[in-house]
């Protein structure tokens, strides 16, 4: 599903955080979002599935949209926030069981039927790479688990309400290598399926895993382009400083 970004500012009071940003997300793509600390990375995140109207004082202006409807001009945020679903980049385990995380928005949109629920909570911890891992221990509590099975739980719980988009905001950052491959594998996999988009402060992970890449510097888009061409032939002296030093 293509996700379309048109002349979007956001501030927060005075300050200007995200300035006339154009972006389009293909689908079947994983795009990668990177740039320095306080760039602007999660609210971008934020304003793409409406998940800024949680915080307080926000400006926001211009277009997202998804298959050519904004989503600003939708009526429910929540129906939004389950189309274009949000990964945070600390993993979290609610306080309930395994399958009972995986199916926590699934049952407050209202799905009973206990074999449609047992079907979903299997095929998204197969999805998320956890299945043969947890399929043994589904009632213990998910916080049993270790920090990489709970971000895969966390992606478990975004797919399982069917996202048509989906958004992750540095998933690995809390992650050892062992567990960042299996992340990053998971998502190429997704991608195959859904439009992806990663905020990640790990260059060699948007290198390794994204199709395109882009750098946001100071609320601006610098660069986007094919990930192979924007790290070997960087257009802009900004992205050349910023990927500078990289050795690949
Ligand atoms: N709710 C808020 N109220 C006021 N300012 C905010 C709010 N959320 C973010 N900001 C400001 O917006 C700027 C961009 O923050 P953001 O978290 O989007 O950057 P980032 O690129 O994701 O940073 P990092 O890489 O360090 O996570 C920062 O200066 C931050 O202080």
């Amino acid at each position: 599903m293509t996700l379309q970004v048109e002349n979007l500012q956001v501030k927060f009071g005075s300050n200007e955080i995200l300035k006339d940003i154009n972006l389009s997300f293909s689908a079947q793509k994983l795009h990668a979002i990177i740039g320095p600390s306080g760039c602007g990375k999660t609210t971008l995140l934020k304003s793409l599935n409406r998940t800024l109207e949680m915080e307080k004082g926000y400006i926001i202006r211009g277009k997202v949209k998804l298959c050519g409807e904004n989503i600003y001009e939708q009526r429910d945020a929540a129906m939004i926030r389950r189309k274009i679903g949000l990964v945070f980049q600390t993993p979290v385990a609610l306080p309930l069981s395994i399958k009972e995380n995986v199916l926590f928005a699934v049952r407050y949109l209202g799905e009973r039927n206990k074999i449609k629920l047992q079907e979903i909570c299997e095929s998204c911890l197969q999805q998320a790479g956890l299945w043969e891992e947890v399929k043994d221990k589904l009632n213990r509590p998910a916080n049993e688990l270790s920090g990489g099975q709970i971000q895969r739980l966390s992606i478990a719980r975004a797919l399982a309400v069917s996202p048509e988009v989906l958004l992750l905001d540095e998933p690995c950052s809390n992650l050892d290598p062992a567990s960042t491959q299996v992340i990053e594998g998971l998502l190429r996999k997704l991608a195959t399926q859904l439009t992806i988009i990663l905020v990640t402060h790990n260059l060699f992970q948007a290198k390794r895993i994204a199709d395109v890449t882009t750098l946001l510097m100071n609320g601006q888009v610098i660069e986007t382009g094919e990930t192979t061409a924007f790290f070997n032939k960087p257009e802009q002296p900004a992205t050349r400083d910023f990927i500078s030093g990289l050795s690949w």
